[in-house]
C-alpha cells in the first residue's frame, strides 16, 4: 500500500513539475510576445517617421511625429511618453522629446552602422545609461536622393513590461524578468518589489530554457522558463516558486499520506486487536489446561475416593455400570492400578457390589436425578464406616466414598463420654448447669432439672434472663459478667427459705483464648448455715447467766460504735463488778456464788430497757451497752438505779446474801477510738469507783460535767441520790 502511494506521489510530483514548467513557459512566452509587440509597434512608428521624413525631404520634425493622434500616438500608448530623438547626418542631436539624449552620437557603433548603410536600416540594442538601461530602436533616415540624412532614435524602458504590464500573472513569489542578452543587465519584479537594472548572471547556458535556481535576486528556489528575443537582444524570464509549483502535488501528497496513514492505523489497530485476542486466547487456554491439571491433581490427592460410572444397558435396561474414571485413592481402595480398572463393569470389579444393593441405588439416582447421601458400615474385612455420595451425571453417576471410621469412632467415644458425665452429674446432689456465651441454658443435671420443674420452668434452650426473671437476673448479672470475663466466681444465695453456695466456672474455648460459656454449680447449704448460726450464737453466750459472753459483747460493741459514728448518736458503756463477791463464794460455796451471778444478771436486765445489752465478761464482771442515749443524764440515772437495785439482799435458795456493785460509765459518739480503748476507759472508771469505796459509780467527766440534775458522781451509801 505504502509503495503504491509513494509511487503515486512521485507521479504527482512529476506531473506538477511538468505543469509548472509548461505554465512558466507559457508566461515567458506571453511576456516575450508583449515585449515584441510593443517594440514592433515602436519600430513601425519609426518606420512611419522614416517614410514621412523621406517624403517631405527631411522637413518632418519630431513635434509633428509625436503630436496627439500623430503617427507615434497611433502605435504606442501615449501614456508611456516614449523618449524620441532625431540626429542629423553628422550625428548631432537635432531634436528630442521625453528624455535626455547624447548630444553627438557620431562615434557610436549604432550610428556609424546606420550611416554606413550597409543594408541595415534599423538597429536594436540595449545601452545602459547610468543606473538605468533601455531598449533602443534606431532607424536610418534618407534624404530625397536616398542619401543618409540622419537617425531617429526611440527608447523603450524595460520597466514598462515588468512593472506596469500585468498580463503576466504569476503566483505569489513569482518572478518576471527582462534581461539584456548583451550586458546581462536586467529589470525584474517579485510580487510588488521591483529590481531595476540589476546585473545578473542568470543564464546557466544559452540552451537552458528551464531551470531551478536559487541565485537570482532573492535566493528563492524557483522553476524558471526563458524565452529569447534575439531580434531585440533580450530574453524574457518567468519563474514560479517551487512551493507554488508543487502545491497541488503537496496537497495531493498530504491527502494520500493522510488516507494511507488512516488506513495503516486501521490495519495496525486491527492487527493489534487480533494479536491481543490471540494472546488472550492462548492465555485462557493455558489457564484452562492448568486448571484441568490442578483439578486432576486435586482429585487424585483428595481424601475421597472418586468414581465416574457410565450406565451399561442391555435391552434398554441398566444391567451394570462401567468404571469410566477413578482417582488414585479410589484405585487404592479397589486394590488395583487405575489403568487396570478403567472400562470394566463394576459387577466384575466388586462382586458384592450387586448383591449389597449398590446397583439399585445408582439406578435410582440416575432415574430420579436426586442425589443420595448415606453412611454405612462395610460387611467384609475389618469393619469400616464409609460416607457414600451418589450424584447423577450425563448417562451415569459420580460416586464419592470417604472413610469416616476415625470420625465415627471419636463421635461414639464422645457420646459415651457425655453419657458417663451425665450419669455423674445426675447423681451429684449439687445442681449443675451450663450456660453458653449467649446466656442460653444448654445443659442441666437432674438435680437442677428438679429445681426448675419445681418452679415450673423449662430451661434448656432458653435465655438466662427469661429463666431467672428480670429481678433475679439483674441481681446475678455482675457475677455473670465476671464469669464471662474468665473469673471463677463464688457467692451465696438466700431465698429466705434456703441458702445456696453458688459457683460460676468459666469455660474457655479449645485454645483457651475465649470464654464460650460458664458452668453453674449450686449447692444447698441451708443445713450448714443453720448449724453455723447456732454455733455462732453458742459461742457468744455465757452458759451460766444466759447473757452474752465476752465474744458476744465485743461483737455488739463494735456494731454499736459503728452505728453511732454513722448516725452521730450517743451511746453509753458501763463496766460493772460485784463488790466483795469472793467472800460469798468462800462463805456459801461456789453454787451460791453462781446463783448470785445469775440473779445479779437478772436484776441488771430488769433495770434496763429492752434494747440495751447486758454481757458477762467473766467472773463477776459485767458490761452494759446502751444505744440511742438521748442525754448523758439518762445513763447516769440508770447507773444510779443499778447501784440501788443491787443493795437489796439476794435470796438464793434460802441463803440471803448482801452485796453491792461498782460501775465505770463512759460515753461514745464519734471519736477515733477502738472498742478495746473504750472498754479500758470504762474499766478505769470502775477502778475509780472501787477506790471511792465501792457501791457507787464513776462517770466520764467529759460528759458528766455537763449541767445536769444528776451529780457526776453518785454515792448511794451517802444517799446523795
Ligand atoms: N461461784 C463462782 N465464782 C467465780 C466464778 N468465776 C470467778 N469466781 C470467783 O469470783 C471471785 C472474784 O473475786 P474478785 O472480784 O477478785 O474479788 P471480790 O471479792 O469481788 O472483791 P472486789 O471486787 O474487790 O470487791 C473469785 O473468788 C473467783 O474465784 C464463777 O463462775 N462462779
Amino acid at each position: 500500500m505504502w509503495t503504491a502511494v509513494l509511487y503515486q506521489l512521485r507521479q504527482e510530483r512529476a506531473s506538477a513539475w511538468e505543469e509548472g514548467v509548461l505554465h512558466a513557459h507559457e508566461q515567458a512566452r506571453t511576456l516575450a510576445e508583449n515585449v515584441t509587440f510593443l517594440l514592433r509597434q515602436a519600430d513601425h512608428a519609426a518606420q512611419l517617421f522614416q517614410v514621412k521624413f523621406e517624403e517631405t525631404g527631411g522637413a518632418l520634425r519630431l513635434a509633428e511625429f509625436t503630436r496627439p493622434n500623430g503617427a507615434l500616438a497611433s502605435l504606442v500608448p501615449p501614456r508611456l511618453e516614449m523618449p524620441v530623438a532625431l540626429y542629423g547626418r553628422d550625428g548631432h542631436l537635432a531634436d528630442s522629446l521625453h528624455g535626455t539624449f547624447d548630444g553627438n552620437v557620431a562615434a557610436q557603433p549604432f550610428f556609424r552602422a546606420l550611416a554606413a548603410g550597409a543594408g541595415d536600416t534599423v538597429r536594436f540594442d540595449t545601452p545602459s545609461a547610468g543606473p538605468a538601461w533601455h531598449i533602443r530602436i534606431a532607424r536610418r533616415l534618407n534624404d530625397a536622393g536616398g542619401r543618409f540624412a540622419g537617425v531617429i532614435v526611440l527608447l523603450a524602458d524595460p520597466n514598462w513590461f515588468i512593472d506596469d504590464y500585468d498580463r503576466v500573472q504569476t503566483a505569489p513569489g513569482g518572478l518576471v524578468l527582462l534581461q539584456s542578452a548583451a550586458s546581462g543587465v536586467a529589470t525584474a519584479r517579485v510580487d510588488e518589489r521591483l529590481y531595476g537594472a540589476v546585473p545578473l548572471r542568470f543564464n546557466a547556458g544559452a540552451q537552458v530554457e528551464e531551470a531551478v535556481l536559487r541565485t537570482p535576486l532573492d535566493g528563492v528556489a524557483r522553476l524558471y522558463a526563458r524565452r529569447a528575443l534575439p531580434r531585440y537582444g533580450l530574453q524574457a524570464v518567468v519563474g514560479h516558486t517551487l512551493d507554488s509549483a508543487m502545491a497541488r502535488a503537496r496537497r495531493q501528497g498530504y491527502l494520500y499520506l493522510g488516507a494511507v496513514t488512516a488506513a495503516s492505523l486501521l490495519v495496525l489497530g486491527f492487527t493489534t486487536l487480533l494479536t491481543q485476542q490471540n494472546r488472550r486466547l492462548a492465555r485462557s487456554m493455558q489457564a484452562a489446561n492448568e486448571a484441568q491439571r490442578q483439578l486432576r491433581a486435586a482429585v487424585d490427592a483428595s481424601l475421597d475416593a472418586l468414581f465416574l460410572l457410565k450406565a451399561h444397558r442391555s435391552g434398554g435396561a441398566i444391567d451394570d455400570f462401567l468404571l469410566a474414571d477413578v482417582n488414585e485413592r479410589g484405585a487404592a481402595m479397589m486394590g488395583h492400578p487405575r489403568a487396570e480398572l478403567l472400562g470394566h463393569p463394576m459387577g466384575e470389579l466388586v462382586p458384592a457390589w450387586r448383591s449389597e444393593g449398590f446397583i439399585d441405588k445408582y439406578r435410582a439416582v440416575l432415574a430420579t436425578g436426586q442425589p443420595l447421601e448415606e453412611e454405612f458400615e462395610t460387611r467384609t474385612g475389618e469393619p469400616r464406616w464409609l460416607h457414600h455420595q451418589i450424584v447423577a451425571i450425563d448417562d451415569g453417576v459420580a460416586v464419592t466414598l470417604r472413610d469416616i471410621t476415625p470420625v465415627r469412632r471419636s463421635v461414639m467415644a464422645l457420646r459415651e463420654n457425655e453419657a458417663r458425665l451425665r450419669t455423674i452429674a445426675d447423681n451429684m446432689p449439687a445442681m449443675i448447669a451450663y450456660v453458653d456465651r449467649d446466656e442460653i441454658y444448654r445443659f442441666h443435671n437432674r438435680s437442677y432439672g428438679q429445681e426448675f420443674a419445681r418452679r415450673g420452668i423449662e430451661a434448656i434452650g432458653r435465655p438466662a434472663r427469661e429463666v431467672l426473671g428480670e429481678r433475679r437476673y439483674a441481681e446475678l448479672l455482675p457475677h455473670i459478667r465476671r464469669a464471662q470475663a474468665g473469673e471463677a466466681v463464688r457467692f451465696e444465695e438466700d431465698d429466705g427459705e434456703r441458702s445456696f453456695e453458688v459457683m460460676y466456672i468459666p469455660q474457655p474455648d479449645e485454645d483457651g483464648r475465649r470464654v464460650i460459656g460458664f458452668h453453674v454449680v449450686r449447692n444447698d447449704v441451708t443445713a450448714q448455715k443453720t448449724e453455723q448460726r447456732r454455733l455462732v450464737k453458742l459461742a457468744q453466750v455465757d452458759p451460766l447467766t444466759g447473757l452474752a459472753n465476752r465474744a458476744g459483747f465485743q461483737h455488739r460493741l463494735q456494731e454499736a460504735m459503728q452505728q453511732c459514728r454513722a448516725q452521730r448518736a450517743l451511746m453509753a458503756l458501763m463496766y460493772l463488778d460485784v463488790d466483795r463477791f469472793k467472800p460469798v463464794n468462800d462463805t456459801h460455796g461456789h453454787a451460791v456464788g453462781d446463783a448470785l451471778l445469775r440473779a445479779f444478771g437478772g436484776r441488771l436486765v430488769h433495770a434496763l430497757r429492752a434494747g440495751d445489752m447486758v454481757a458477762r465478761l467473766g467472773g463477776d464482771e459485767f458490761t452494759i451497752v446502751m444505744e440511742g442515749v438521748r442525754r448523758p443524764e439518762d445513763a447516769l440515772g440508770t447507773a444510779a438505779k443499778i447501784v440501788r437495785a443491787m443493795q437489796a439482799p439476794f435470796d438464793l435458795d434460802g441463803v440471803t446474801v448482801h452485796i453491792s456493785t461498782s460501775i465505770g460509765l463512759t460515753f461514745y459518739r464519734d471519736a477515733e477510738l477502738a472498742p478495746a480503748q473504750l472498754l479500758q476507759r470504762a474499766d478505769q472508771l470502775l477502778y475509780e469507783a472501787k477506790q471511792a469505796g465501792r457501791n457507787t459509780f464513776r462517770a466520764d467527766p467529759a460528759f458528766a460535767a455537763a449541767p445536769t440534775a444528776v451529780p457526776a458522781t453518785w454515792d448511794a451509801e451517802a444517799g446523795a441520790a
